[in-house]
């Protein structure tokens, strides 16, 4: 089982799962503090109306009713009414300043703490290893940082606070009840254990298709994700309708599943307002009754009336809370399962020092073996054995899938060798950390990435503290600054997705100014084999030249101009080490590499040739 699977103690979407948000709470402990509060203040300030209310109604309103009264009687009453009036505005006006103070720090920890989890949740998932990508799709992995988040932020900013207000309210409530009206409260505490049972049966319903649906929503993404980074090729192919069909399908199971999920929440909506109205109903029936009797005043019945709508209308909050918690706890757990996936690669545990060459870094490989996980039974490296001395300039050659690439992957550590040791200058390479290793390689793919911000930062992605001087510098030795001054706003030019976009030959040399600005002692160097016009590659070649100076080289080599300027060529096959030499020799010899060299780089046709 791969090491990146979900950590096997979170499971099902239990609203236990919440508990891994604690570490993401955990800073903000005095912020929850005030918020408790203020939610404490709001509530007193709420339970504190019926009792204002009931002075009102009694002693304002109805303490003489007789209807004859004296004019000085009527005089007092209206003060005292005034009073009241009063009594009840500072209520309101205290309700209305902690409710706001409350929603406030309830609002801005939600925020606080998605803000949070979403950078924790991106952050970790940069650090995985390429393994991770491999079986998790990126659609994937964006839904559950902005969906996911945004469920929990929901939670956390609103229904948490929501569930603490109403279980405070409850109580205090049924505190007032009891002290107030004993006989009323044994009722409607009867009827709340009615309520309560078939809402956990309800719940846990609600739980597993919360869960469901998230993971139905998280498929739309991914396959929108996929097919929206390869539009060209879904147009070239007038797939637009199938893929719409395809997405359209993956969206009706994400609603079919949300419907399953409205349904069996409505029912449970339907039956606590149901049987909510029925305890108010039997308190109001109860009341009026020891009214009429004369058992209780008229300002009474209207207080336990309040509390009894304070109760009740708390517990129905707290049902339909309890359903946002399910959902949040499933988004949760998914967000949890990205974080606590490991990265196959570990950093070491007490990293040594990598030491500086002069000239390069000094590298061997001794008896590597290595198959990708994902084939365990095939080699990509077998038996894999080559020093290379400081400032040497290899080539790799070899056809598709010859493990060329793998080399590269094996050297920036994004996997691990299953057998044989490489060291770097004569240091194991796992036991540098990863920083330290990566920030002493260049790599130069063979498809130049270019972000979405000008040339400049583009090129100073190699070394972000580089001052704008050494950027340009940069760029002059990979050949590119003439082009990139000839923009429409020179090295401020915004360029990638929604900027300028550059021709292949421009991209390579973007990418090549890049690593050279890094400036590190080993470079990797995955040559295009795209064909680029016969200036542009003069260009490139130029560029590439310039950055394999002063440093160890490893390039995967398409060109003639690159071989023969390699010190040693390394031919490989099926992941082994098949021939090593010089251009000359190599071609002397008639083996695989002449082939290889016959077919590639247009030289002499060799008798008989393969293909690559
Ligand atoms: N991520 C991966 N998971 C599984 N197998 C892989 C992976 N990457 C490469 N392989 C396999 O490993 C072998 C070596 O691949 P590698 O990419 O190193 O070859 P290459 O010599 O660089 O080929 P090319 O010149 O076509 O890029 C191939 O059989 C390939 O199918």
């Amino acid at each position: 089982m791969p090491k990146n699977q979900a950590n096997p103690a979170i499971k099902t979407g239990n609203p236990r799962s919440l508990s891994g948000l604690m570490p993401f709470l955990r800073p903000y402990r005095g912020r929850i503090l005030i918020a408790l509060l203020f939610l404490l203040l709001a509530a007193m300030a709420t339970l504190a109306f019926p009792l204002a209310l009931r002075g009102l109604v009694d002693q304002g309103m109805g303490g003489g009713s007789g209807g004859s009264s004296s004019g000085s009687n009527n005089g007092e009453r209206l003060m005292a009414m005034r009073e009241h009036f009063l009594a009840l505005f500072a209520v309101g006006a205290a309700l209305g300043l902690f409710s706001a103070a409350r929603f406030y720090s309830v609002t801005w920890l939600g925020e606080r703490v998605t803000a949070d989890l979403r950078n924790a949740v991106y952050g970790h998932v940069l650090k995985q290893s390429p393994e991770f990508f491999e079986t998790t799709q990126t659609g994937e992995v964006l839904s559950r940082i902005t969906t996911d988040t945004t469920v929990v932020q929901t939670v956390v900013g609103s229904s948490f606070s929501m569930g603490l207000r109403s279980t405070v309210m409850g109580i205090g409530a049924m505190g007032m009840l009891i002290a107030t009206n004993p006989v009323v409260m044994t009722q409607v505490l009867g009827i709340l254990v009615f309520v309560l049972l078939p809402a956990i049966f309800f719940g846990r319903r609600v739980r597993k298709l919360s869960r469901s649906a998230q993971d139905r929503v998280a498929d739309t993404s991914a396959i929108a994700a996929e097919v929206l980074n390869a539009v060209p090729v879904v147009q070239s192919y007038t797939q637009e309708a199938a893929e719409t069909r395809r997405f359209a399908l993956a969206s009706e199971n994400a609603f079919d599943t949300a419907r399953k999920r409205a349904l069996v929440r409505s029912g449970l909506v339907a039956f606590i307002i149901t049987a909510t109205f029925g305890a108010l109903l039997w308190g109001l029936y109860q009341g009026t009754q020891a009214v009429l009797a004369g058992n209780i005043t008229a300002g009474h019945l209207g207080q336990t009336i309040v509390y009894v709508i304070l109760l009740v209308s708390s517990v129905a909050v707290l049902a339909e809370v309890y359903g946002d918690v399910l959902r949040a706890a499933g988004a949760t757990e998914r967000l949890m399962e990205l974080l606590a996936s490991q990265s196959a690669v570990a950093e070491p545990q007490a990293p040594l020092a990598l030491p500086t060459v002069a000239g390069g870094t000094g590298l061997s490989l001794q008896g590597v073996s290595f198959n990708y996980p994902s084939r365990p039974t095939q080699a990509a490296l077998q038996d894999f054995d080559l020093d290379i001395k400081p400032g040497e300039t290899i080539a790799l050659v070899g056809p598709s899938g010859a493990g060329k690439s793998t080399v590269f992957h094996l050297l920036l550590r994004f996997y691990d060798a299953q057998t044989g040791s490489i060291r770097l200058n004569g240091v194991p390479s796992d036991q540098i950390s990863l920083t330290t290793l990566r920030a002493g390689v260049g790599l130069v793919p063979q498809d130049s990435v270019i972000f979405s911000t000008s040339a400049l930062e583009n090129i100073r992605y190699g070394r972000p503290e580089a001052s704008d001087a050494e950027v340009i510098k940069a760029a002059e030795a990979a050949f590119a600054d003439e082009f990139i001054r000839r923009l429409p706003e020179g090295y401020s030019t915004f360029l990638g997705e929604r900027g300028v976009r550059l021709s292949g030959g421009q991209r390579q040399r973007i990418s090549i100014a890049r690593a050279m600005l890094k400036n590190p002692p080993l470079l990797l160097l995955d040559e295009a084999t795209s064909a680029l016009d016969a200036e542009s590659e003069r260009m490139v070649q130029a560029a590439l030249e310039a950055a394999m100076q002063h440093r160890t080289t490893l390039v995967i080599a398409h060109r003639l101009a690159t071989v023969q300027r390699a010190d040693r060529i390394v031919v490989m096959e099926h992941g082994r080490i098949v021939d090593i030499g010089t251009h000359a020799e190599l071609t002397a010899r008639g083996g695989l590499y002449a082939r290889l060299a016959a077919l590639q780089f247009d030289l002499q046709p060799a008798a008989d040739t393969i293909a690559i």
